[in-house]
């Protein structure tokens, strides 16, 4: 299994489509256009912050315990980034004490293998797709889903802001797995077939390494 990470807007969905159809594999996708809760979220995060992530936590097991069945597949974010942003939103006041509390153990729950022959819900390899600030800006807006728009609401530009920050810290630190980064900002991979074939041989070169 092989995960897709970054902020908002990085291009996880887009470099997703893409590995999976260079490796014949299947993708699994966040719950972005299907999901009625996300637009609520964004217009109350302090009522909708905790569901949301209930709602993510739930769609993300789903995927992962359908990706365990094939050799190679993709993920469009992880686990840990769903608990990244969690965590961003509790600090910013929109949880409980007890909704922490509660999402962190039901997390570490479902991170802990229940028998010796439980399946891995931690990836093979996790990429990160790293983008600057201003480019996941740029991207947020030319995307153009209309609530995740600066316009619409001034304070999610210090929520992205802090947000691009923390996944910088987060990727630093991260170890459960081999790891990648990807610049986002240099490889336009979504116009240029050059910089696509650059991302690939990047990554299989990681995989033959991996699989020694
Ligand atoms: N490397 C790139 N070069 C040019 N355009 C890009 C690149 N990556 C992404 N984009 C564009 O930026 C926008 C956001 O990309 P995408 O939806 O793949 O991001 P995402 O990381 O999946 O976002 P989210 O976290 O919101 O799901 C899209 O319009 C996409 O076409
Ligand atoms: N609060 C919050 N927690 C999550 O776990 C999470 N995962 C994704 N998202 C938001 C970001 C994009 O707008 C959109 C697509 O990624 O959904 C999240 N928002």
């Amino acid at each position: 299994m092989i995960v897709l990470s970054g902020p908002i807007g990085a291009g996880k969905t887009s470099l997703t489509t893409l590995l999976a159809e260079h490796w014949n594999a299947p993708a699994f996708y966040e719950s972005v256009d299907d999901n009625e809760i996300l637009p609520l979220f964004y217009q109350n995060p302090q009522k909708y912050a905790f569901l949301l992530q209930i709602y993510f936590l739930n769609k993300r097991l789903d995927a992962i315990k359908e990706a365990k069945d094939n050799r190679y597949s993709v993920m469009d974010r992880s686990l840990f980034e769903d608990s990244l942003l969690f965590h961003l939103n509790a600090d910013l006041g929109r949880s409980t004490k007890t909704e922490v509390e509660t999402y962190d153990s039901l997390l570490a729950n479902m991170l802990d293998p229940v028998s010796p022959d439980d399946y891995q819900k931690i990836p093979d390899l996790l990429i990160y797709l790293h983008v600057s600030f201003e480019i996941m800006l740029a991207r947020i807006k030319k995307r153009g889903r209309s609530y995740e728009q600066i316009e619409h609401d001034a304070s999610l530009y210090d929520y992205y802001r802090e947000l691009n920050r923390r996944y910088d810290q987060w990727f630093a630190q991260y170890d459960l797995s081999p790891k990648l980064e990807i610049d986002g900002d240099q490889l336009e991979f979504v116009e240029n077939q050059q910089a696509r074939e650059q991302i690939f041989r990047l990554v299989d070169q990681k995989i033959a390494q991996i699989l020694g």
